[in-house]
């Protein structure tokens, strides 16, 4: 079976076959110096030596991915996190929570450090109901919401639970007030009043959000949020919910609401398109406030803006500021709880915990990468409790990356010697008698050369993980 399939659990703690540990000991300011350096050349567009290329010019400390000055608005390092595995997550094909599984899950996104619960509606079911007060009863230092629609009955039962805040819905494009619920604007925005002063009149938080806003009249979405502003909703919500937005649109209508209401702004972005993480983004740099997220992005079809893909971004961005706020070794441990929930795997390609988030396989990326881990990583493995890989047991691999295993290996081969062992591997690669993981085999080839006993006979055989 090939190792990526064997889901996020067995990720980083299975001996990965053929790969080099690299050793984290003294890569940290290596990692800053040569991010600096990589930004300098990137952002100025030029060579970093002089005109004859000899001398390297001082280097300026620039991260090419923080905030810029004419960023006035932006929130990328001033955010708030309403974590929804426990709402639109529950609202993925596949996941059927039960109480003990929605408590175990809401202690570790508070554990985690996210500002905001989002659970279903009490409406929903009795079950429902009874799980939303159990999770207001734990005492969690993250403010529970409950999710509900924009009516009075809904809102009733949601205040009885203990929540801290209620996030009401309803959608304002024309296709939802057609075919989901009927009413048009003026009904809208009477029920909206009704139930925002309902709620706010038991002392806690509430929202307003519009339902499929990028595809309901400006017009009607900036009357509507200007009303429940002045009447002193806490949030506004800006809801894509069928996915159809870009970053631009994303960022001209945050840009716009901005300008219109005076209370906080956040934002909920299906993935359909893919866009849902970059539309977070530059919802936060048009000046949102909140973001809503899942676990692994799970929601109705293709979900949301994953939490994890989320922190992955914003983390570029400023990384003091996303350590300072979420606990980032635990993000690992709460994707492979909520996957074994809803019995998926931790997609390979995922940001930061996807099986090949830090391995390194081409022979000039290892080398580079041994030299300096920012050469080709903009995330710290170690941030997040992980470890970086150099894979080089194959035909792309380069004698700097054999080395480092020699090395760690401790034996004494010199560097003909080793290019030597590596032309040997890419051989034994090309003729498949070097198959992906065989760790185990390739130390042996390294041990064997080193006594010079290295013959055709004593290659490993070809395995396969
Ligand atoms: C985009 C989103 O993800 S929004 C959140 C979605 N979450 C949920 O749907 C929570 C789970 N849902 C449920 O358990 C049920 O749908 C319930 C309890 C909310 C309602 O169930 P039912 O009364 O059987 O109605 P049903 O689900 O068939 O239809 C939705 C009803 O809500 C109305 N409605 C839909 N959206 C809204 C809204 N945002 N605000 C007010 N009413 C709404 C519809 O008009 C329809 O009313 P009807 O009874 O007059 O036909
Ligand atoms: O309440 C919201 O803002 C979003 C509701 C929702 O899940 C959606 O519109 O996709
Ligand atoms: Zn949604």
């Amino acid at each position: 079976m090939c190792p990526c399939q064997n889901g996020a659990s067995e990720q980083q703690s299975a001996e990965k076959s053929e790969m080099v540990q690299v050793p984290l000991n003294g890569s940290t300011s290596a990692h800053s110096v040569a991010s600096t350096a990589a930004a300098s050349n990137g952002v100025n567009g030029h060579a970093n030596g002089t005109a004859n290329g000899t001398a390297p010019r001082p280097q300026r400390p620039i991260n090419p991915y923080a905030p810029r000055a004419s960023d006035f608005l932006s929130n990328v390092s001033n955010f708030k996190i309403i974590e929804s595995t426990l709402r639109e997550g529950e609202q993925f094909a596949n996941a059927f929570f039960d109480t003990k599984t929605k408590i175990a899950i809401a202690k570790a996104l508070d554990a985690f450090g996210v500002e905001y619960i989002e659970l279903t509606s009490p409406a929903a079911s009795e079950q429902s109901r009874k799980d939303c007060e159990a999770i207001c009863k734990l005492g969690l230092k993250a403010k529970i919401l409950t999710h509900i629609r924009c009516h009075m009955d809904d809102a009733r039962i949601a205040v009885e639970t203990g929540v801290d805040g209620v996030d009401v819905v309803i959608g304002t494009s024309s296709f939802l007030r057609e075919f989901s619920h009927g009413k048009d604007m003026a009904y809208i925005t009477k029920t909206a009043i009704e139930v925002i002063n309902y709620v706010k009149s038991k002392g806690i938080e509430v929202r307003f959000s519009s339902e499929d806003s990028f595809r309901s009249d400006l017009v009607d979405l900036l009357s509507i949020y200007q009303t429940v502003d002045r009447i002193g909703v806490n949030r506004v919500g800006i809801a894509d919910t069928v996915g159809c937005a870009n970053p631009r649109q994303v960022y001209d209508l945050v840009r716009t609401l901005r300008g219109v209401v005076s209370c906080d702004i956040e934002v909920h972005l299906h993935n359909d398109t893919g866009m849902a993480i970059a539309n977070a983004y530059c919802a936060l740099e048009a000046g949102a406030t909140h973001i809503d997220t899942s676990v692994l992005g799970i929601g109705e079809r293709v979900g949301i803006t994953p939490l994890g893909g989320l922190v992955a971004c914003l983390y570029a961005a400023n990384p003091e500021y996303v350590k300072s706020k979420y606990n980032l070794p635990m993000l690992r441990e709460i994707e492979n709880l909520v996957a074994e929930a809803v019995e998926v795997n931790v997609p390979f390609m995922n940001p930061i915990t996807g099986y090949c988030a830090f391995t390194h396989k081409a022979g000039i990326h290892a080398k580079a990468i041994l030299n300096n881990p920012s050469t080709y990583e903009i995330l710290k493995p170690e941030d997040f409790g992980l470890t970086r890989y150099v894979s080089i047991g194959h035909r792309l691999t380069g004698w700097n990356a054999v080395k480092s295993r020699v090395e760690q290996l401790g034996l004494k081969l010199t560097d003909e010697e080793i290019k030597d062992v590596t032309a040997k591997i890419k051989e034994l690669a090309d003729s498949g008698e070097l198959a992906v993981g065989q760790k185990e085999a390739l130390d042996r080839l390294l041990r064997k050369h080193r006594e010079g006993t290295l013959t055709r006979s004593s290659s490993p055989s070809p395995t396969r993980a």
